[in-house]
């Protein structure tokens, strides 16, 4: 797929010539561009010749599709038609790798990915911050006086929740973004716009009516790479930013007295914490079900959960002693993966 330049006018990012690379890293406050191959160097290939599947949910376009390139630029893309079906694909080994959006600057943590992390045993390989930057896209020709309807991934539309209002118009979610443009075509939809990347309006030749149409210009999405093959984890040190793992605390009852042990643990060691989420909300405090990958099945279910990422390996002796310490809890920890940590956020222009 060819990702032509298109004019990129927001705070914070420049138009890095007709190359793709433009990125900025918030963590360390200064800017800085990236090149869309530097997140590994070189390109795993298991056994030295085959090229990795990465599975996600959506069609070409989607912009789970353009994560899986950034994080293997040699990869091939495997599209699901759901985030269960990509895991799924790496469960039967039909892809090596899967790709999941777990949280949004706009949405906070996209839950029902997240349930799928922790209802399935595939460790986190890596993981990839997207500069996320919406189009209205519609047939050739069809102005936004003739729209009566908007389509797109369900996440897409809630970053775009205002603009819709404004707009007026009817909104219906579809499997992804990419996948609402191809309805459109395929159905020639001429009452009905899209909201997808401009890349998927490049690939699909509709028109793009409007840019940035997201309710705030500042819209990262994180996603997770999950894989069984530990090979496949970016390569340690390979940043000065080292480690970061996630793992879930879960247990029966009293979350301020496992918060403030897992606050202690972690701060008599100097571990930072980069996300601390307790008890996310779910409809009628359904409980959270999560494997226990040493005994398999079935799920174990859970009243109260702390989610939980922070800097440093499962490798290192501290976070050995600190989960030891908070252990010392009738908890249940279950560490979702050690990876590099990425604080760079790289975008579509
Ligand atoms: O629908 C897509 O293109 C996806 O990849 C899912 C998604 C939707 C919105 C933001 C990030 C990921």
């Amino acid at each position: 797929m060819a990702y032509a330049t298109t004019s990129f006018d927001l705070v914070n990012f420049k138009v890095a010539s007709s190359k793709r690379i433009i990125g900025y890293n918030k963590q360390i406050k200064q800017q800085r561009f990236v090149t869309f191959n530097s997140v590994n160097g070189v390109v795993p290939r298991i056994n030295g010749v085959k090229k990795l599947k990465v599975a996600y949910q959506g069609v070409p376009g989607a912009f789970s599709e353009f994560a899986a390139k950034q994080a293997f630029s040699d990869c091939i893309p495997l599209p699901c038609r759901a985030f269960l079906d990509a895991i799924t694909a790496v469960e039967e080994g039909k892809a090596d790798l899967a790709v999941l959006p777990v949280e949004s600057t706009m949405e906070g943590t996209e839950l029902r990915n997240y349930d799928l992390l922790l209802q399935h045993d595939l460790p986190i390989v890596q993981e990839i911050n997207l500069y996320v930057h919406y189009c209205l896209l519609a047939m050739p020709g069809v102005s936004k006086g003739e729209l009566k309807k908007v389509i797109s991934h369900p996440l897409a539309l809630a970053h775009c929740g205002k603009t819709l209002a404004q707009l007026g118009l009817d909104h219906e979610a579809v499997e992804d973004t990419a996948g609402a443009v191809e309805l459109l075509l395929s159905n020639r939809m001429f009452d009905t716009a899209a909201i997808a990347s401009s890349q998927a309006a490049l690939l699909y030749g509709l028109d793009v009516l409007a840019h940035g149409v997201q309710d705030e210009s500042w819209n990262v999405t994180r996603f997770l790479i999950l894989s069984k093959d530990l090979r496949l984890r970016s390569p340690k040190g390979r940043n000065k930013f080292g480690s970061k793992t996630s793992m879930v605390v879960a247990h029966h009852s009293g979350t301020l007295n496992v918060l403030l042990k897992l606050l202690s643990a972690f701060s008599t060691r100097d571990i930072n914490l980069t996300k601390l989420e307790v008890n996310p909300s779910r409809t009628n405090g359904t409980p959270v079900l999560v494997l226990d990958p040493k005994e398999g099945g079935p799920l174990k279910e859970f009243p109260c959960i702390l989610y939980v990422d922070f800097e440093g390996s499962m490798d290192d002796q501290n976070v050995k002693d600190a989960l030891a310490e908070i252990s010392e809890f009738p908890v249940f920890i279950r560490t979702l993966g050690s990876y590099s940590a990425d604080p760079n956020i790289y975008g579509l222009q």
